[in-house]
């Protein structure tokens, strides 16, 4: 007679498996390689920004005071005693009715107050110009540490390197970039009916799916996966190989063989092992036969073999440990919420985790479940880039009812149609700049 096992609650699976979580240490790449890492230091402004005042457009220098009288009707004019490009700095000091010409980005020179853009400035022959308006003293300067200021940090050790980090990074001298080590994480499948991605189908066999996509969870979430291979379902073998595997990686994840069949050997496996088993069975659909046990303080994800509940089961549980040895300080995934997009009708006795797709249609959120919901299904992984949330003890939800998801990764766009459609609903005013 098999044991019945006992669900627990998704948060408390997730809350057990945190007290296990480990930190990594740090390792430096350089700046080109560092886009997608996460930070193993708090990336802090080492100096001002901008580092000098300087000029946000093209145009002339002047002091604020000889425009006072300036108008329409009474041009001043001011003699143009130099000119300067950004890198250049002007080495005199503008005087009394005096101008500099002044490009982008270059530094204000000494005696000046204020820039004045070219479009509003009439050259009225060699070295002369006319100013017809009031300029305010500091207008058209990007003032020293206006950007940021030194000492203030930018992004905490473990953010997830963006190209606006890197932007920084490049900005405060990073040649190379100091990261957060990325987790060595094991993958073994188990099961005989399995044959790699390279070999003709027989009958009663399928393909190894899930060691491809858990080594590609495994990257997305910003480990380094390591394939040791798929095994038949003999327990000493699959024995060994964990045990062997495990004492060379920082995590191990297993598919297959966790459940309570004939050939389902996880179980045994961590036993021999002396490994405790946090828990073997969590109270959501798909992946209620998610098992994490701990051996050596190293954590063992035993996921299903189905391929849904091996995936859900992956993002639930080894996705947050992964950015967690990363330092990452929000290693869960993000919930928003969204409208549901078509009925929903089947019954929910554990929490479900649907496979959906969200989508922004130019005026609201909303989630579409993709194709079947059953826990042995591949086909609904793909389209997918959230996962619908509905709680256990529920049935029957209508198009329109408000809905939480958990957010996958989204690289794909919009349609330009939809693009375009959000500016026509935007209420726009009328802008009185002039340029
Ligand atoms: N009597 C019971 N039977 C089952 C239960 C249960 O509670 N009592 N739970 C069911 C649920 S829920 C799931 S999920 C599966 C989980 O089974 P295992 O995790 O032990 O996985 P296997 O039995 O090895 O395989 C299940 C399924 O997935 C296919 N598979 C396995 N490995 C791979 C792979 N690497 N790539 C693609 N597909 C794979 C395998 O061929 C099976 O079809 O158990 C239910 N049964
Ligand atoms: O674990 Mo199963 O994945 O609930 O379908």
């Amino acid at each position: 007679m098999i044991e019945k096992r006992k669900p627990i609650k998704v948060e408390q699976a997730l809350k057990r498996v945190f007290d296990y979580a480990r930190y990594g240490s740090i390792e430096y790449v350089s700046i080109e390689d560092s886009y997608g890492r996460y930070l193993g230091e708090d990336l802090v402004a080492t100096h001002d920004v901008p580092f000098f005042n300087r000029s946000p457009y093209d145009g002339y220098a002047i002091r604020a005071c000889d425009t006072v009288n300036a108008s329409r009707d009474h041009p001043i004019e001011f003699k143009v005693i130099g000119e300067i490009g950004a890198g250049s700095v002007f080495d005199g000091v503008v005087g009394e009715h005096e101008a500099v010409r002044i490009m982008t980005g270059a530094q204000i020179p000494d005696g000046a107050d204020c820039v004045i853009m070219l479009e509003l400035v009439t050259e009225i022959g060699q070295h002369m110009i006319e100013i017809k308006r009031k300029v305010k003293q500091g207008e058209n300067i990007s003032f020293i540490g206006e950007d940021t200021k030194k000492g203030t940090v930018l992004a905490p050790k473990g953010t997830y390197v963006n190209p606006g980090d890197v932007a920084l990074l490049a900005t405060f001298g990073y040649k190379q970039v100091p990261v957060s080590s990325k987790p060595k994480i094991g993958i073994i499948a188990t099961g005989s009916e399995l044959l790699d991605v390279d070999q003709p189908l027989e009958p009663g066999k399928i393909r190894n799916s899930n060691t491809y996509m858990i080594m590609a969870q495994v990257k997305r979430a910003g480990g380094e996966p390591i394939y040791f291979g798929q095994f038949e379902d003999d327990f000493q073998t699959c024995f060994e190989q964990v045990k062997n595997t495990l004492e060379q990686v920082d995590f191990l994840i297993t598919t297959g063989g966790v459940s309570v069949g004939d050939y389902d050997y996880l179980p045994e496996i961590y036993e021999k092992l002396g490994a405790d088993v946090l828990f073997n069975k969590i109270a959501m659909r798909p992946g209620s036969v998610t098992t994490v046990a701990v051996k050596d303080e190293k954590l063992l994800f035993g996921l299903s073999g189905n391929p849904s509940a091996c995936y859900v089961g992956c993002e639930l549980f080894v996705k947050p440990i992964i950015r967690k040895f990363l330092h990452n300080r929000n290693p869960v995934l993000k919930r928003a919420q969204a409208v549901l997009g078509q009925d929903f009708p089947k019954a929910n006795p554990f929490d479900r985790f649907v496979r959906s797709y969200l989508n922004f249609d130019g005026s609201q959120l909303y989630v579409y479940p993709v194709g079947l919901d059953k826990s042995n299904i591949v086909s609904s992984l793909a389209g997918a880039n959230v996962l619908l949330v509905l709680p256990g003890g529920t049935r029957g939800f209508k198009k329109g009812m408000k809905v939480d998801v958990l957010l996958l990764e989204d690289q794909e766009g919009a349609p330009l149609d939809t693009f375009l459609a959000g500016f026509k609903n935007l209420n726009r005013g009328d802008s009185d700049e002039v340029i």
